[in-house]
């Protein structure tokens, strides 16, 4: 669903979850008076034409106007505003980051497609939450090796969305059980809460050797039932969106990664052979075709491109290591101005 409201007035068809949507836009003759200043009033009508078997219209609407406001609210030019944990407040971490694009992050096959699907359904479905008197949160495991963009992911999701981070560290040594409670149970509204490297701060309750325990010892004062006490959380009625990362998933306690703290857990992977096309593709190329040129006359050298990100790809798979999309980019830089420098260097990737 793209540019939802900007045709003028009038007529206009599209296409939401498969059913055709009719816009009408119209523009009375009188004014209204707003912020002490007379503004045109508008009438928007929205009707759709499609069967809808077991989901029921109310449900569509509700998931297309939650899309809308969400759409819309990501193009407000605000920054992403990142919250860090002062005391027992959550104090803005510097200025706002320019938000980064969601289609920046490459991941594979539909994944980010899938991941962003998931959460904009939750953040639609509130009512059902509370019908079934199920707390309204939903909690997201990413896992896999450093660099494969699971922050930048939930970055990037966030300033979509409009949503601010809230970025708490389990290991940090002044964080104890108490705060961590008050914290999780005060964030900003709109917000995510994002608890990065969760298995550095706990032992595993069998540690394999008596060196893995030692390892863990005077870490972190907050433990994991003080963690799963605050996400549990009282005032469990309100929205929660958490987001978990690690490279050791198997490192975690059963109990963190339980369904209703954790309900969608995805591998972030080092990259496939489309994943190195990709982002060799959006690293030289980082706009869209149409965006640039309606008239196509780019999209000859896009072709170009596409069989040098073909080259690209065969020389880095020729490597036969796992390497990441961070190793890609961090290449890629190296050779931002020569697309074919950086194919024939390939072996410099480490
Ligand atoms: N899938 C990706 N698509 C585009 N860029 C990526 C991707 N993965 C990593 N990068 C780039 O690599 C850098 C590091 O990525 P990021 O911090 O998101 O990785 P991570 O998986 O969170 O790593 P860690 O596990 O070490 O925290 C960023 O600058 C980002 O732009």
């Amino acid at each position: 669903m793209n540019h939802f409201f900007t045709p003028g007035t009038g007529v206009h068809y599209f296409n939401y979850r498969g059913k055709f949507v009719k816009l009408e836009r119209n523009r009375e003759k009188s004014l209204i008076h707003k912020d002490g200043v007379r503004k045109p009033f508008e009438t928007v009508t929205l009707t759709t034409y499609g069967i809808f078997g077991r989901s029921k219209p109310a449900e569509f609407w509700h998931s297309f106007l939650a899309s809308a406001t969400q759409e819309g609210l990501s193009t407000l030019k605000t920054g992403l505003v990142v919250y860090q944990a002062i005391g027992p407040e959550w104090k803005r971490l510097g200025n706002p980051r320019k938000k980064r694009p969601l289609e920046s992050v490459i991941l594979e096959g539909n994944t980010l497609e899938n991941l962003f699907d998931d959460v904009v359904e939750f953040l639609a479905s509130e009512q059902w939450y509370t019908d079934r008197g199920i707390p309204y949160r939903r909690g997201y495991l990413f896992y896999g090796p450093p660099g494969t963009g699971k922050s930048s992911f939930i970055s990037a999701l966030a300033g979509r969305l409009g949503y601010s981070i809230c970025m708490l560290s389990l290991s940090e040594r002044t964080l104890d059980d108490l705060r961590l409670n008050y914290l999780i149970n005060n964030m900003p509204p709109k917000s995510f809460l994002l608890l990065e490297d969760v298995d550095a701060a706990f032992a595993p309750r069998d540690p394999e050797t008596p060196t893995q325990q030692k390892m863990y010892e005077g870490l972190s004062r907050v433990t994991l039932s003080g963690l799963l006490n605050a996400l549990d959380g009282v005032a469990s009625s309100e929205e929660r969106l958490i987001f978990m990362t690690t490279n050791y998933k198997d490192r975690l306690d059963s109990a963190l990664i339980r369904p209703g703290r954790v309900d969608v857990q995805h591998y972030f992977g080092y990259c496939t052979p489309e994943m190195i096309q990709l982002l060799f593709m959006r690293f030289y190329y980082p706009k869209k075709v149409e965006d640039i040129d309606p008239k196509q006359a780019l999209a000859i050298k896009q072709k170009e491109l596409l069989e040098l990100a073909k080259n690209f790809s065969n020389a880095v798979l020729s490597l036969k290591k796992n390497i990441s999309p961070a190793q890609i980019q961090k290449h890629l830089i190296n050779y931002k101005d020569d697309t074919q420098a950086a194919i024939e260097s390939v072996e410099e990737i480490k």
